[in-house]
């Protein structure tokens, strides 16, 4: 047998995009990539376990041990469903990532979604995109960045209704679904993980104008998601409910027209749902979505937190620099620092 190589590459995403928490998702042009080699077992090259080697954003905090990475971890519970208890001998991945950790970039949901490619590679599975999204909908829970980085583009998904079997297989904790250990010496995890209802995310992706490019402003901390949803209400009174509604149902249109309408869009990337209670997380949100607007900064659309933040996702056909450099300022204000980054929509995932 010879040698085998593959690349999977996975974009970041942005959710939400203002009103459509956990609804929405755009992904991104900065990329999560994994090139792996697979070596036959020989005298000269015996078996070993997966080595990992990881360059570029995250590279000082991400672990190197297969059983504690995320994404490896993810690849493992999906060969563990299929009856394979191990990793293949001699798997080596090395992992370049472009995506910001913790930032409301979606570097998560990228690490899971290159993690059920992975496995489904390893495994020579052949899953398809549905069943991918399934295993990736076990472990990241909110179908919106997941989803925009498995299919590609400007994209909306809902979860569909369980029956009582297939919710109580959905709502295992994660440690149960990802076990972070290995078992102990001369024991095997069980070929009993709690294994994904079939057809559990439902999309459907939207037209996109192509004169729209994205500035992530990406605030120089770091804001977990788990953190980022602790702070949001269980509970939301109708008029701010029917007030994201009103404003989704536009912008999933407003933004394929061509040319894109300022006065619509940026009234459309409003929220009354996550970015109110957000704002005591992250100094200076509510100053940068108000004070930039299409008036003051000729070639904004609109302005929201990317995802459950910090950064700040601002939608535009021209005046990019000026958006950023005056966000910049008012995040100084605060005493943060940012970074920013002109992006473009961009396909989904690729194995090659
Ligand atoms: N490429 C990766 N490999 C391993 N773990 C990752 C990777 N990307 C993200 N993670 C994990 O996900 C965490 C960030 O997830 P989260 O809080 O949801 O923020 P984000 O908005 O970036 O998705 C990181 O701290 C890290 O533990
Ligand atoms: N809808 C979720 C999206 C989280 O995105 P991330 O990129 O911050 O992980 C939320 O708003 O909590």
């Amino acid at each position: 047998m010879s040698q085998r190589t593959f690349t999977v590459r996975v974009p970041a995403t942005s959710a939400n995009i203002g009103p459509g928490f956990d609804v929405v998702g755009l992904s991104l042009s900065l990329w999560l990539t994994l090139k792996v080699t697979i070596t036959p077992s020989s005298a000269e090259s015996p078996p070993s376990p997966p080595t990992l080697s990881y360059t570029g954003e995250g590279a000082d905090e991400v672990p190197l041990d297969a059983y504690k990475n995320l994404t490896t971890r993810v690849a493992l519970y999906v060969l563990r469903c299929h009856g394979i208890p191990k990793f293949p001998s001699n798997v080596s991945i090395h992992v370049d990532n472009q995506i910001p950790f913790g930032r409301g970039l979606g570097s998560s949901g990228a690490a899971v979604i290159a993690g059920v490619i992975l496995g489904s590679e390893l495994g020579q599975l052949n899953l398809a995109q549905s069943r991918v999204l399934d295993f990736a909908l076990m472990v990241e829970r909110h179908p919106d960045n997941v989803t925009a980085a498995l299919v590609g583009g400007f994209v909306g998904s809902y979860l569909r209704e369980l029956d009582a079997v297939a919710t109580e297989a959905a709502s295992v904790p994660l440690s149960e679904v990802l076990p972070e250990y290995p078992p102990d010496a001369g024991e095997e995890w069980g070929l009993n993980p709690p294994q994904p209802p079939i057809g559990i995310g439902h999309y459907v992706r939207f037209g996109w104008s192509r004169a729209i490019r994205a500035v992530a402003i990406i605030p120089r901390f770091e804001l977990s998601t788990a953190k980022a949803r602790e702070v949001l209400p269980t509970s939301y009174s109708r008029k701010d409910l029917v007030f994201n509604l009103q404003r989704l149902a536009v912008l999933t249109t407003a933004l394929a027209q061509e040319p894109p309408d300022p006065e619509l869009i940026y009234e459309a990337m409003k929220d009354r749902v996550h970015q109110p209670y957000r704002k005591t997380l992250i100094p200076g949100l509510p100053e940068v979505t108000s004070n930039i607007t299409p008036l003051s900064h000729p070639g904004l659309l609109g302005i929201c937190l990317s995802g459950a933040g910090p950064t700040i996702l601002a939608l535009a056909t021209d005046g990019y620099e000026k958006i950023a450099e005056d966000a910049r300022i008012i995040f100084r204000e605060k005493g943060i620092e940012v970074d920013w980054k002109l992006l473009d929509v961009v396909g989904g995932s690729t194995i090659s």
